[in-house]
């Protein structure tokens, strides 16, 4: 194992069977000194953990040292990538010895619990994993379930100019690439002031160091409402009875003509949003047909084709925008009614119980929406695969004189999406919860996708609108057919923008200005000492967090108190937004809350009482910030690459809020503290969130 040390390294030895390198022979020590010609290889070992499984942690072991010398204690963890990947990099000559391992998982601290995976020792040779080892499988709870986690494995060429490039941001960025706890590469660093200032603005290497915890929040309405009983299933013995669900429904006695009385004494009453929606909806109040006043979008699709995220993204949006919007998920209803793990037979065609169970469950959903309709409610998403005409039919018939049905239906040709989204489905879907064998579960799904597909008509009736291949966010099409006013026309607008590809968007505000340390509001003061500070600390946080991304783009208001907090960030375009402006405080601009209370404690008290709805004279509400913002949100959705939003309290309260599916009720009072960086991952699974505080 022919290594080089030089002082203050760390000891360990370079991979056996090193091609060799330059530096005089010294002790077993660090590998150190120049190289020896010859390409190397850069190999990335990575697994996919789609579902988070406690604090246990993805780990590899094997007979080599670094890698534990087959002690499971001992095993080098993986480094999270992304929400859900989990990388080892690792830098070898091509022609390395064979290294054998296996994957575990255990917490990252703790040697237990500690598992496993199943099956024969894993081989890496050139840089390659040997044979067909796509999957990990563990058992969990001692054999009664075994989850399954998707493994890749890449190996590049890599010169030792680039090396050295690789090796400069992986030590700047994160812990340097090692294999044996010490660089498996060093290239002469650079003298260690160049990287401080004397400003102190340097970093830890490592940024969970400046990790801090999310504010706990009671669960938001849309996880509320997924626990809560539907109504229809608290009264036994509902309205509907067999025969009337198979004549293709007819409307039940309680859902008469609904009532279009004023509701805005109501509690749930929509907040007079300002702007276009308020506009929009006095226009369809007056001018709109009864029924169009309430909208039901209704999904239809296979199995696994992302309804149910879709139906969680349109509520999230449409709710944010102060449309009052509630998912209904006919799934639950089944599982509550008949019980959650319902074999594939349950789905096939030729079921009579089968198709009575499930229609019945569809139209005491569809009733539970038009009673919540009656009561105030303005968009029902309706999830269930509605896969034939006949099925919706009823729905029509159920939902005339009371709202207005569009079809979405969600089409996806790309066999790798669905089988992504089936993994996900067997690993997350309650039908599977009880299912240890995953295996079984997988053949079961199949199937039961197998029945709808021999009975699946797509949508040509009424208003719909079709998504064909759109989840990637790349081509794809969208058909729209007899779909028109305000409302249709947002969701259209959002549907075409918005795709379920991961990438992270970081929400901060401004480094602190003089006005803050004051106390005083609005204004385009500049930045304090302190907010200069946290500018250069961020450009250095943005540096570590986003160099490995292939792109980023840098979003500010065109207040200075943003620009110049931007100002110091290199490497990515910076782009100035009038809708990112702080809350307009009109008349108040410039004054401390207290000259407000002084001064004008009318509106002092009148802001205090109803902060959401209440507008500075000659200024702004909260709810027309929100307004101001949907083109914001719209291409936030929109966008594949990593965003940077440096904007203010208020606005970041409105944004952040979007994404966290907050009530609006909520916005107004938000902690979103200075010189902290939310990290919103937005991906298949859903929306997660990270804080970072990078100073006080
Ligand atoms: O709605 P409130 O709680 O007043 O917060 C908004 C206020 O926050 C401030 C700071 O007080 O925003 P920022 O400094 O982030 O630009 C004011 O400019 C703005 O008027």
């Amino acid at each position: 194992m022919g290594t080089s040390g030089s002082k203050g390294d760390v000891g360990g030895a370079a991979l056996p069977g090193d091609g060799g390198m330059d530096g005089d022979e010294g002790s077993a020590g660090a590998v150190m000194g120049s190289w020896h010609g010859g390409a190397q290889l850069y190999v990335s070992l990575k697994m996919e953990k789609a579902r988070i499984i406690g604090d246990l942690v993805p780990h590899v072991y094997g007979s080599e040292p670094i890698i534990g010398s087959w002690d499971p204690a001992h095993a080098l963890a993986m480094e999270r990538e992304l929400a859900s990947m989990w990388e080892l990099s690792f830098v070898v000559p091509p022609d390395h010895e064979t290294l054998d391992f296996k994957f575990l998982l255990k917490p990252k601290d703790a040697a237990t619990p500690c598992i496993i995976e199943e099956g024969p020792t894993r081989l890496l040779t050139g840089g390659m994993l040997e044979g067909d080892v796509r999957l990990a499988n563990f058992k969990l709870n001692g054999n009664d379930e075994v989850v399954e986690f998707r493994v890749f494995n890449k190996a590049d060429i890599v010169s030792p100019l680039e090396l050295a490039a690789s090796w400069r941001v992986y030590k700047e960025n994160f812990q340097p690439s090692m294999v044996r706890g010490i660089p498996d590469i060093s290239i002469n660093e650079a003298p260690a002031h160049a990287t401080e200032d004397g400003s102190g603005s340097s970093l830890e290497l490592d940024l969970e160091h400046y990790v801090v915890p999310t504010p706990t929040a009671p669960p938001t309405e849309y996880a509320a409402n997924l626990a809560a009983t539907p109504a229809s299933l608290i009264q036994p013995g509902a309205l509907w009875t067999n025969d009337m669900l198979l004549s293709d429904g007819i409307q039940s006695p309680r859902s008469g003509p609904a009532d279009f009385q004023d509701h805005s004494d109501h509690n749930k009453a929509m907040p007079e949003a300002a702007g276009a929606v308020a506009a929009a909806a006095v226009a369809d109040r007056l001018h709109g047909s009864k029924e169009d006043r309430k909208l039901a979008i209704v999904l239809v699709g296979l199995p696994a084709r992302g309804k149910t995220f879709t139906a969680v993204k349109l509520t999230r949006y449409l709710r944010w925008l102060g449309h009052e919007t509630k998912h209904f998920n006919v799934g639950k209803y089944r599982r509550l009614k008949h019980g959650a793990n319902q074999s594939a037979d349950f789905f096939r065609p030729d079921n009579q119980e089968g198709i009575e169970a499930r229609n019945e469950v569809a139209a005491l959903a569809m009733e539970d929406m038009i009673d919540w309709m009656h009561g105030g409610g303005q968009v029902g998403i309706f999830d269930a695969t509605n896969s034939t005409s006949k099925r919706r039919q009823m729905l029509m018939k159920m939902a005339e004189g009371n709202c207005k049905i569009i079809f979405l239906e969600t089409i996806c040709n790309d066999r790798n999406i669905i089988e992504r989204n089936v993994r996900l489905k067997i690993q997350q879907s309650p039908d599977y919860a009880d299912q240890p064998d995953y295996e079984a579960g997988l053949q079961d799904f199949l199937e039961r996708l197998t029945n709808y597909e021999k009975v699946y008509e797509p949508v040509e009736e009424g208003s719909y609108i079709k998504m064909i291949d759109m989840v990637k966010g790349e081509g794809g099409q969208l058909q729209v057919n007899n779909i028109s006013g305000y409302l249709p026309g947002r969701i259209v607008f959002f549907l075409v923008n918005s795709h379920l590809a991961p990438r992270p968007i970081l929400l901060t505000r401004h480094g602190e200005s003089l006005h803050n340390v004051r106390g005083r509001v609005g204004g385009d003061t500049v930045l304090s000492e302190d907010g200069e500070l946290y500018a250069k600390k961020l450009a250095n946080f943005i540096e570590k967090r986003l160099k490995s991304e292939k792109t980023a783009t840098i979003w500010t208001s065109t207040l200075q108190r943003t620009i110049l907090t931007a100002t110091p960030i290199v490497g990515f375009p910076k782009i100035q937004w009038r809708a990112l402006d702080e809350i307009n405080s009109g008349v108040c601009d410039g004054m401390t809350y207290e000259e407000i209370k002084k001064i004008m404690p009318e509106e002092y008290e009148s802001r205090k009482k109803d902060k959401l709805r209440y507008r500075y004279p000659r200024g702004e509400s909260y709810l027309d910030v929100i307004q101001r913002l949907e083109p914001v949100i719209i291409e936030l959705e929109r966008q594949r690459a990593p965003v940077v939003v440096i904007s203010h309290q208020a606005v970041l309260r409105a944004l952040y809020s979007y994404f966290a599916d907050r009530p609006l009720r909520e916005v107004p009072d938000m902690e979103m503290p200075l010189h902290t960086i939310i990290e919103i991952q937005m991906g298949v699974t859903g929306v997660e969130e990270k804080r970072y505080k990078l100073m006080d």
